[in-house]
């Protein structure tokens, strides 16, 4: 079994590296794929020296690719993939939306995955973190409207968010002006509630991906769903404050309860004791964090609540190899006959 990251040297690509070590998937090769300007270097894997080679233009030789690099390289690329005979787990929009392609977290719609034509799609992270949390309330209760303020760290952005956030924090506290390229404006000491571009609705895309994705996770066409994104000069892990209107009645307790039994869920949530979602303690977490679980003021028998899961993680690499691992698991990943 031959697996390839395209991608590999950005922070999801590196994430991938760091969770496919750890992971159950069983596979003999790891093959690694980068832009030009990154070929030759090395990556540890398994205490061995990888060596990052060009993305070549055509079909790439493995049976399972993970693709980080983008969504104009998966829009023109994976097609020629899933030609050669590989399963693609792409982690950019490029497919997400296409009816034919499953968008899958496997806590929540890991069967869906079963039904892929050579894609699948890993969504958007906002939006993983929040249906890990919300779907098992969803199954429960019935979310009828939901309403999300999110948090979100400049590892969003990439490694170049991030290496941003400390630049800039490093010019300031010097007494500089910081400066912004990356972000719509400076983002050390600021928050910026501006993450990809403005639609004609006065919504960003990541809040629209929100709405679209979720909906095609839950299968539920009917949920309405309003976001507002931030970026705030964190460096890893979104948060989300999560208003939910609900069917039937839920308690903050029951509510508790269930979600502290649900797959992928730390529950936080001992207020008198400071204990909550943050990125501090979410990051490099595997489980999203939950806590803050309230009844809601404005929905009678709804509920208030806050997630903090590791975006790099549960909502970009993490997610991939589980898709995988789930994959092998139902027996739907095999190496493909070569000559
Ligand atoms: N960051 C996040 O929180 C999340 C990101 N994603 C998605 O994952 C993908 C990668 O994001 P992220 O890791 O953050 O981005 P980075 O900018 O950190 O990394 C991008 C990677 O893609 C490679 N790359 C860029 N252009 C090309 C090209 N033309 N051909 C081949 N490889 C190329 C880069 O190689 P090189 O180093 O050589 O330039 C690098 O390895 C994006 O689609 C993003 O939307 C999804 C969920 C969350
Ligand atoms: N949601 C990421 C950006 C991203 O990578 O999103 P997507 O995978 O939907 O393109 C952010 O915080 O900026």
């Amino acid at each position: 079994m031959r697996v390839a990251i395209v991608g590999a040297t950005g922070a999801v690509g590196h994430e991938l590296l760091q969770v496919l070590e750890k992971s159950s998937l069983r596979f003999d090769e790891l093959l690694l794929y980068a832009s030009p300007r990154s070929a030759g270097t090395a990556l540890k894997f398994r205490g061995e020296d990888l060596t990052v080679q060009v993305t070549p233009e055509g079909a790439i030789d493995a049976d399972l690719i993970l693709a980080s690099a983008g969504g104009s390289v998966s829009q023109a690329l994976a097609p020629k993939w899933v030609e050669g005979g590989a399963v693609v787990i792409d982690n950019s929009s490029a497919f997400r939306y296409d009816p034919e392609v499953p968008l899958v977290v496997p806590e929540v719609n890991g069967p869906a995955a079963l039904r892929h034509k050579g894609i699948i799609a890993n969504p958007n992270c906002t939006t993983a973190i929040a249906v890990v949390a919300v779907a098992p309330l969803h199954r429960e209760y019935g979310v009828r409207r939901m309403i999300v303020s999110t948090y979100q760290a400049t590892s969003g952005a990439g490694q170049k968010g991030m290496d941003e956030l400390l630049e800039e924090t490093r010019t300031a506290l010097g007494g500089g002006e910081a400066g912004a390229e990356v972000f719509a404006h400076p983002i050390p000491f600021n928050v910026i509630p501006h993450i990809d571009a403005f639609q004609a609705n006065g919504y960003t895309k990541e809040e629209m991906k929100v709405v679209w994705e979720t909906r095609k996770i839950l299968e539920d066409e009917s949920l309405q769903i309003s976001c507002t994104a931030v970026r705030i000069p964190t460096l890893r892990t979104h948060s989300e404050a999560i208003t939910l209107d609900l069917e039937r009645p839920a308690t903050p307790e029951a509510a508790r309860e269930l979600l502290a039994g649900a797959a992928g869920v730390e529950v936080r949530d001992d207020p008198a004791a400071k204990l909550y979602p943050m990125p501090l303690t979410a990051s490099g977490k595997y489980d999203v964090e939950v806590g803050r679980i309230r009844p809601s003021l404005v929905f009678e028998g709804g509920l208030d609540l806050f997630v903090a899961g590791d975006q790099l993680l549960k909502g970009a690499a993490l997610n991939a190899v589980q898709i995988a691992e789930y994959l092998q698991q139902q027996g739907a990943l095999k190496e493909k006959q070569r000559a």
